[in-house]
């Protein structure tokens, strides 16, 4: 079975082309490929099917030639993950499994369609706009804070940490508490602080993020979507640019009127063949 490495400012996956869906990939395989210390180690990971040989696909795949089956480390599914979206168009693209029609490059999901451009060394992906829907809390090693839930397709909750508060400290080896009431699929959770002026954008956020599925990572895309849409607001802004900085790097995020631009690095950086023996889910 051929597997490809790769990852979008650090978020990182385990991508294996599956164009006839006729690969067994249960809970347990996402797993044991997580592991990084027994398998190849990632977030998550990324299959490659043709929409049209998915359950779950097969409804876009007059809008769509590939579906995104993404799969967290611990093996359960997500909607959507914004960056995987953008590894999975690097990939597409560097096998060349697909052109853009006109500049984009359709792709579904199980959050819908959504459209990638290539970014001059980037790529960008437009998913929905982050839909704000109230308030909850998360507590983490004594410390409780009030955030925002906010919809990407995938659930989050934006928390800012207090003033003077550093977020390197923050102990994110523990999944925070969150009232399971208000979020009954779970929540990936973003911690944030203000980040120094950055030219070209509306706001600079410092970001951490405990994700549903996949504990800390050095990165999350839709978080990074759903932290910017908080931005925008508490700035008073409906619609506009804001820089989100994670562990992994830099992502850009334009919230418009109806979507939301997702844009930063997307990087291949190994192809091979696994033993599926040796991984013992
Ligand atoms: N890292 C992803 C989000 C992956 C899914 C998430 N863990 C969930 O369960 O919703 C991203 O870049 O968006």
């Amino acid at each position: 079975m051929e597997f490809t490495k790769g990852h979008g400012t650090g978020n990182d996956f385990v991508i294996l082309p599956d164009p006839d869906g006729s690969l067994d990939l249960t809970p347990g395989l996402v797993a044991a490929l997580c592991d990084r210390r027994r398998g190849l180690g990632g977030d998550g990971v990324l299959r490659v099917v043709r929409a049209a040989k998915h359950p779950e696909g097969v409804a876009l795949a007059g809008e769509a030639e590939w579906f995104m089956d993404y799969w967290n480390s611990d093996g359960s599914f997500a909607e959507m993950c914004g960056n995987g979206a953008r590894v999975f168009v690097r990939y597409l693209l560097e096998r060349g499994l697909a052109t853009p029609v006109g500049e984009a490059l359709p792709v579904a999901t199980r959050a819908g369609l959504v459209r990638a451009r290539v970014a001059g060394e980037d790529i960008a992906v437009e998913m929905r706009r982050p839909r704000l829907s109230g308030t909850a809390t998360a507590t983490l090693g004594g410390l409780t804070l009030a955030g925002a839930a906010v919809d990407v397709g995938n659930p989050h909750l934006v928390c800012a940490v207090p003033a003077g508060f550093e977020l390197p400290a923050l102990d994110l080896t523990r999944a925070p508490d969150v009232d399971a009431a208000v979020f009954p699929s779970g929540v990936n959770v973003e911690f944030t602080a203000p980040g120094e002026p950055v030219d070209g954008t509306d706001g600079h956020v410092l970001m951490r993020v405990y994700e549903r599925g996949s504990a800390e990572t050095l990165s999350c895309g839709t978080g990074a979507c759903a932290v910017a849409a908080v931005g925008l607001r508490d700035a008073g802004l409906d619609t506009g640019t804001m820089a989100v900085d994670v562990p992994g790097g830099r992502l850009t995020v334009t919230v418009t009127d109806d979507s939301c631009w997702l844009s930063g690095p997307a990087v291949l950086v190994a192809t091979g063949e696994l033993t599926p023996a040796a991984l013992r889910p």
